[in-house]
């Protein structure tokens, strides 16, 4: 069987994408979606999405890490879905679409290659040690640290996601260092078990937990990342953050046909 595909990436964090609006596709499993997600013998990315129509909604998102498992929420791939989307006329500049933690509203530029996506309302962050665990759509582990540039994220982010307490059900390890006028992350995450070149639920979390420090009110973040920028604009209220909104790139790469 051929299947048509679309790879994008928004700051690095790259995604394989298939429009699943006639829903031809019915014996995709774990294994094939780690097999296209593979970087030497498949397509390559660090996840694969599938836009399916919904009755309530423009549509949905249903999301794959690149080892074949459903992942939980997805910020730049539901980035990048949101371009995609756009891209195949299924919406204009606005949408409400459903993810697996929910409906989000994104909006997007004419171009379709920068689009600001809401995400979930956090009210819990906890510490573990001298780091904190908060989730964002996804479970997110954020500890602060100096010469991020020389860190060794796969190594230590490997341990801290097998650890005794995140061993079972896994989390995404993300590590910040404060350069002053913007925060340099670096991610190693879950379900790719490397380290990504970006992580959009990943950078929310470390906005939100270096937040903590500061005055309540509009607060807004650039982020570095090893793939780009992004930048995280929310409400703080002292406890809890509204109005979030992740914001960054997304592109597409190519398009081509698989067969399987
Ligand atoms: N790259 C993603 C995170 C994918 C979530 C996944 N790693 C999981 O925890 O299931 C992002 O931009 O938010």
């Amino acid at each position: 069987m051929n299947i048509k595909f679309s790879k994008y990436q928004g700051a690095g964090n790259d995604f394989v994408l298939i429009d699943h609006r006639v829903g031809e596709l019915k014996n995709i499993d774990s294994k094939l979606v780690a097999q296209l997600c593979d970087r030497r013998f498949g397509i390559g990315g660090d996840g694969l999405m599938f836009l399916t129509k919904h009755k309530d909604y423009d549509f949905e998102m249903v999301y794959y890490n690149s080892d074949g498992n459903v992942g939980s929420m997805c910020g730049n791939g539901g980035r990048c879905i949101v371009a995609f989307a756009k891209h195949l006329g299924v919406i204009e500049n606005e949408t409400n679409f459903l993810a697996v933690d929910g409906p989000h509203y994104a909006k997007i530029t004419a171009e379709g290659n920068w689009v600001e996506l809401q995400m979930i309302d956090v009210d819990t962050i906890t510490a573990d040690e001298n780091a904190f665990v908060l989730n964002t759509g996804s479970p997110h582990y954020v500890k602060q640290v100096t010469d991020l540039a020389s860190l060794d994220v796969f190594n230590k982010g490997k341990e801290i996601r097998n650890n005794d307490t995140y061993k079972t059900n896994g989390i995404n390890v993300n590590f910040v260092e404060d350069k002053g006028d913007h925060l340099f992350v670096r991610t190693f995450e879950r379900g790719v078990e490397d380290e990504t070149y970006a992580c959009g639920t990943g950078v929310t979390a470390v906005a939100m937990a270096m937040a903590q420090q500061k005055q309540p009110g509009h607060i807004e973040t650039p982020i570095e990342v090893l793939g780009g920028k992004l930048q995280i604009n929310f409400d703080y209220d002292g406890s809890k953050f509204t109005n979030v909104f992740l914001c960054g790139p997304a592109e597409k790469v190519f398009e081509g046909e698989v067969n399987f």
